[in-house]
């Protein structure tokens, strides 16, 4: 079958076609996720309110997708998954692609670029770091800035607004650079799992044509964004997204509601045998062990938006078949993600004089997953910037390497050892069917 590009005779045609909007978005990791959420946010702003805000993507190190893109001509595919269900769009949203690595260059002269109003990031968690490669590109090329620019952090972090607005601010140390600069926060939400060869055949079926660059996501689709662009923005209002003065709110009842339970299902389904995300929840016991989880010990935690039917929706989301979210994807980073989803919680409720017994579970199945086995004896892969230090680590190592000061809270630790003993004694399947 021929390769998707812009002369391939196609079933599926795109909305716009690459050239026709003018580059105004700069976007930095091209991820399986920005290509099926802001890529298509940003398609349909075009669509529906115009303007020149086609997309300058940048690989920050993998060449794949980079030349994949390349090879069809900037053309890719989103497959909306449900169930038995499926429907490809065809994306035109890229003006063009950069690689960091061998073209700093290029993407110095987009940074400075007054064409390029807003700079989006998906760059995982990892990347808000002093001194990460990707920050330090983006400072250098903010140097030669004399335009107003909006940064977008697109990452699942609390606070990603002001956090990225922190790292910048510091490595540029320059107030007449900043005072061009904002940082809307953003919560950002739709369930993309990694590209598998059966997406690719799938894709090609319905599309007519082969597409190394498809990606498959959800139906449910969210953007929920503090109106504070310095240079302007695309429409993406007009595209569905929400604009609002505060996103903290959402943002904390994201990251704790179903990133907390995505990281819940990911620990104790791979000690179960569990591949995937669904196949996690349908374990005897976990579909109302998780509903536990969010009305004992999150849902207290949050007071501003509804939690309950907000989880039973994500619940419904997480049992999605045809999504195959591999429990081991969710699994990684766990020392850079769990922070995000899980102590806050665990800190509110012990502030509160509780003990947070379903998040004790989750930080123990975690310590357990750590260990390197899962509950047959199969060897479990440990993808975590602090494998090297958390394998082979003691429970009190690794929550003090989740968080100081973590190990000592002595009735959270109690806890935590006592699901300790029980997930050694019966394993994960056996302790959630017991609950
Ligand atoms: N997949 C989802 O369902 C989803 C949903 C909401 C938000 N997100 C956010 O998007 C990010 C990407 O997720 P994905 O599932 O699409 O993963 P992915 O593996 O497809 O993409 C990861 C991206 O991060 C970049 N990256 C990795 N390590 C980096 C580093 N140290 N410095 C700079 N860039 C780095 C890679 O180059 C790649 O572009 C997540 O970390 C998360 O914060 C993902
Ligand atoms: O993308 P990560 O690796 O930070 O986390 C894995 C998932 O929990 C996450 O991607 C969710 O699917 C997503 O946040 C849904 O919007």
């Amino acid at each position: 079958m021929a390769r998707l590009n812009r002369s391939a005779p196609v079933k599926v045609e795109p909305l716009i076609r690459p050239g026709d909007a003018g580059a105004g978005v700069l976007h930095f990791g091209l991820s399986a996720f920005h290509r099926a959420h802001q890529a298509v946010f940003t398609e349909d702003a075009i669509v529906r309110g115009g303007g020149d805000w086609a997309i300058v993507g940048v690989a920050p190190s993998s060449h794949a997708v980079l030349d994949a893109l390349r090879a069809q001509e900037m053309l890719f595919s989103v497959l909306t998954v449900d169930g038995p269900d499926a429907d490809a769009r065809v994306v035109g949203v890229f003006d063009s692609v950069l690689h960091a690595g061998s073209e700093p260059g290029a993407v110095l002269r987009r940074l400075a670029d007054p064409a390029i109003r807003v700079v989006t990031l998906t760059v995982t968690e990892k990347a808000y770091a002093p001194g990460s490669a990707v920050l330090d590109l983006i400072v250098r090329g903010l140097r030669l800035r004399e335009t107003p620019l909006a940064l977008v952090s697109c990452d699942n972090l609390h606070g990603n607004g002001s956090r990225l607005r922190g790292l910048v601010g510091d490595a540029l140390d320059d107030p007449d650079i900043m005072a061009l600069l904002s940082f809307p926060g953003t919560m950002v939400d739709r369930i993309v799992p990694a590209t598998t060869p059966a997406t690719l055949d799938r894709v090609e079926s319905l599309v007519g044509a082969r597409d190394e660059a498809a990606v498959a996501a959800e139906p449910f689709s969210q953007w929920v964004m503090q109106d504070d662009f310095a240079g302007g923005r695309p429409a993406w209002d007009l595209a569905g997204a929400v604009l609002t003065a505060d996103t903290a709110p959402y943002e904390l009842r994201k990251l704790r509601v179903l990133n907390g339970v995505h990281s819940a299902l990911a620990y104790l389904g791979a000690l179960a045998g569990a591949p995937t995300v669904d196949a996690a929840l349908a374990l005897p016991g976990c579909h109302a062990a998780m509903e536990r989880f969010i009305a004992s010990d999150i849902a207290p935690t949050l007071t501003e938006l509804p939690v309950i039917p907000y989880g039973e929706q994500v619940l419904r989301r997480f049992a999605n078949s045809a999504l195959r979210y591999r429990t081991l994807q969710v699994a990684g980073d766990g020392s850079q993600k769990l922070p995000q989803r899980l102590l806050g919680t665990v800190a509110d409720r012990r502030a509160a004089g509780a003990v947070p017994s379903y998040a004790a579970l989750v930080l123990a199945a975690w310590i357990r997953f750590v260990g390197g086995r899962a509950d047959d004896g199969t060897a479990l892969p440990l993808d975590d910037p602090l494998a090297g230090s958390l394998r082979g680590a003691s429970p009190s190592r690794a929550l003090e390497l989740l968080s100081p000061g973590l190990a000592d809270d002595a009735p959270l630790r109690a806890e935590i050892d006592r699901w300790l003993r029980d997930l050694e004694r019966h394993g994960a399947a056996g302790v959630l069917a017991a609950l």
